[in-house]
C-alpha cells in the first residue's frame, strides 16, 4: 500500500479494465483472496489513521465494497480495536464473496448496529464503489451525510460512494461538503475520477492497494498521472537565444494586465525573450516594474519563428490578428478570447486543423466553457466526461489540449492515453492564473519541448508554486504566480 502524492507517476485504469483486471486475478487466486486481501488493507490504514480509535463506525453497502468493509471489520476486531457495522441491506442479495466476509465478521465477534454510533473516531465508507449505479437515497444517503458531518476521519473503501470512478462526477449533492480529513484507499488498479472534476475534493488523499495483482495489470491505461517532471539542466555555454523566443498577442483596452501576466510567466519560466504584443494602441511602451518584457504594438510584431501566446486578454481585437498568428507562428499557445474568436468562425478552425496536418505544434487551454464553445457542447456535458472532452478537442483540431480545472486533463491528437495533473489547489482560483499557465506553457515551447511534454510540465509547475505557497504568505495573485513566490 502506498500513498499517491503529486510527485507519483501512474496509470489510470477505468472501471471496465478494473474489472477485466479483477477477473483475471479473481480466476487465478484462491477463494475471497482478493477481498481479504482488500479488508486486511483497509484495516490497517484504518488503524494508521486513528491509531487510538474507540469506536470505528463501518457503514457497508449491497455489494462486494460492502464485503470489504465486513472484511475490515473482521480485521479490526481480531486487532483489539471495536469495529460497530451498520448494514444497508438484506444479506440474502449479498454477492458470495461479500457473504463470505460477513460470516467472518460476525465470528469475529463484530458488533451490527441498525443506526451508526453515537460518536466515532473514524468512519469508513464501504457503501458503493465501482458497482454504484445511481444517486445514493435512505440509510446510504443519510449515513453519507453524517459521516461527512463530523469532525472524524472518513475513509472511504475503493471509491468515495457515489462517485463515479471513471469521470470524477458525483451522482448527487455535488455540493455537499465532504469531511475535512478524508483518505480513499483504492484497490487493483487507480482510477481516473479519483483525480479530476469533483473526485480530488470528494477522494483526499488517495491510497493504492494493488492486492498484489499488478501482473495482472495488462490492460492499456485510460489516463496517467506524470508525476514530476525531470528538470531539464541549462548547459553552461548557452545564451539568450538557445531558450527562445515567447511573444504574448492581447492586451486589449482594459485588459493589458492579462498580456503582461503571460509575459512575465513565460520570463520567470525561463524563455530567452519575450515580446508582449498589445492590442491597445493607447498601451504604455514600457512596463517599468517588468523592464525585461519588450512591449510592442501586436500588429507590429514579426511573428515568424516565435513561439506565440495568443489571447489572453484579447477581447474582440485578437480576432483580426488571429489567421496570421494561425499560419505564421512556429510554436503556439491559444488561451480564452483567441479561443472563443476560433469557436465561432469556421475559416479560422480550419486554419487550426491545418496547422496541425502541418505538424506545427499548437497547445489549446480553454477551461470548461471555452473548451463547451469550441465542441458545441454545454459546460455541464464537458465536466460530466472531462477525459472524454479533452480528447475530443485534441483530435478535432490536431493539437494538444489543456482542459483546465480541478485534475487539469492534458490530451494531444495521438493514442497517448491523456495526463491527468496532479498539482494545484484552490488557491489558484483567482484572477489572471491562466495568463500565467499560458505564458508557462509558451516558455516550454519556445525551449523547444515537444507540445505534450511541454504542456505536462508546464501544468505541473504551475500547480506545484500553489502548492508549495507558504500558509503564512500573502494570498496567492497571479503577478506572484508568474515570479514564482509571495511578494
Ligand atoms: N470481487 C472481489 O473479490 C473484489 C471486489 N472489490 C470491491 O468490490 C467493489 C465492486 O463490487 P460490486 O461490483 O459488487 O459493486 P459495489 O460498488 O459494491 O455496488 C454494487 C451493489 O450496489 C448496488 N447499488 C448500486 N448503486 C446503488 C445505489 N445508489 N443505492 C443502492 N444500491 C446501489 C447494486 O445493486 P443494483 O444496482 O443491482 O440494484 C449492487 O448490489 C469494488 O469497488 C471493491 O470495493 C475489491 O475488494 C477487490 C476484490
Ligand atoms: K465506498
Amino acid at each position: 500500500m502506498h500513498r499517491i502524492t503529486s510527485a507519483s507517476a501512474a496509470d489510470l485504469f477505468d472501471i471496465a479494465a478494473t474489472r477485466r483486471i479483477e477477473q483475471a486475478a479473481a480466476s487465478a487466486l484462491p477463494p475471497h483472496t482478493l477481498m481479504q486481501r482488500a479488508g486486511l488493507a483497509a484495516a490497517r490504514l484504518a488503524m494508521a489513521l486513528a491509531p487510538h480509535a474507540r469506536t470505528i463506525w463501518i457503514a457497508c453497502g449491497p455489494g462486494n465494497n460492502g464485503g470489504d468493509g465486513f472484511e475490515a471489520a473482521a480485521q479490526l476486531r481480531h486487532r483489539g480495536f471495536f469495529p460497530v457495522v451498520t448494514f444497508v441491506d438484506d444479506e440474502g442479495r449479498l454477492p458470495a464473496d461479500a457473504k463470505a466476509s460477513l460470516q467472518r465478521a460476525r465470528d469475529a465477534g463484530v458488533t451490527f448496529a441498525s443506526a451508526p454510533p453515537s460518536s466515532f473516531e473514524l468512519a469508513m465508507d464501504a457503501l458503493l464503489g465501482i458497482g454504484s449505479t445511481r444517486p445514493p437515497s435512505g440509510a446510504m444517503a443519510e449515513w453519507l451525510a453524517r459521516m461527512h458531518a463530523s469532525a472524524s476521519p472518513v475513509l472511504s473503501i475503493d471509491v468515495p460512494s457515489g462517485l463515479d470512478a471513471d469521470t470524477g462526477m458525483r451522482a448527487s449533492n455535488p455540493n455537499q461538503a465532504p469531511a475535512s480529513v478524508r483518505a480513499t484507499l483504492t484497490f487493483l488498479t487507480l482510477k481516473p475520477g479519483l483525480f479530476t472534476a469533483q473526485g480530488r475534493d470528494a477522494a483526499g488523499t488517495v491510497w493504492f492497494d494493488d492486492l498484489g495483482c499488478s501482473a495482472f495489470a495488462q490492460e492499456r491505461p485510460t489516463a496517467r498521472l506524470a508525476g514530476a517532471p525531470d528538470i531539464q539542466p541549462r548547459t553552461h555555454a548557452s545564451h539568450k537565444g538557445s531558450y527562445g523566443d515567447v511573444a504574448v498577442i492581447g492586451g486589449a483596452s482594459g485588459m493589458a494586465g492579462a498580456a503582461l501576466l503571460a509575459g512575465s510567466a513565460a520570463l520567470h519560466a525561463g524563455a530567452g525573450r519575450v515580446f508582449v504584443g498589445l492590442l491597445d494602441p493607447r498601451a504604455a511602451p514600457v512596463d517599468t516594474s517588468q523592464p525585461e518584457l519588450m512591449l510592442r504594438d501586436a500588429h507590429a510584431l514579426d511573428l515568424a519563428g516565435m513561439t506565440v501566446v495568443c489571447g489572453c486578454g484579447g477581447g474582440d481585437a485578437v480576432r483580426e490578428l488571429l489567421p496570421r498568428v494561425l499560419s505564421t507562428a512556429a510554436a503556439l499557445v491559444l488561451d480564452a478570447d483567441a479561443l472563443n474568436a476560433i469557436a465561432v468562425d469556421p475559416s479560422l478552425q480550419a486554419q487550426l486543423v491545418a496547422r496541425g496536418q502541418a505538424g506545427a505544434p499548437t497547445v489549446l487551454t480553454p477551461h470548461p466553457l471555452e473548451a463547451a464553445r469550441l465542441l458545441g457542447d454545454t459546460t455541464g456535458g464537458v465536466q460530466a466526461n472531462r477525459l472524454a472532452a479533452a480528447r475530443a478537442l485534441a483530435s478535432r483540431f490536431g493539437v494538444v489540449t489543456v482542459l483546465k480545472g480541478s485534475g487539469t486533463v492534458i490530451a494531444d491528437a495521438g493514442d497517448e492515453p491523456p495526463v491527468i495533473n496532479s498539482t494545484g489547489n484552490a488557491r489558484l482560483a483567482t484572477a489572471g492564473t491562466g495568463d500565467v499557465l499560458a505564458g508557462m506553457i509558451g516558455a516550454a515551447l519556445a525551449m523547444r519541448r515537444p507540445a505534450f511534454e511541454a504542456a505536462c510540465e508546464a501544468v505541473w509547475q504551475h500547480g506545484r508554486i500553489a502548492d508549495l505557497w507558504p500558509a503564512d504568505a500573502a494570498p496567492l495573485t497571479a503577478g506572484s504566480l508568474a515570479r514564482r513566490a509571495p511578494d
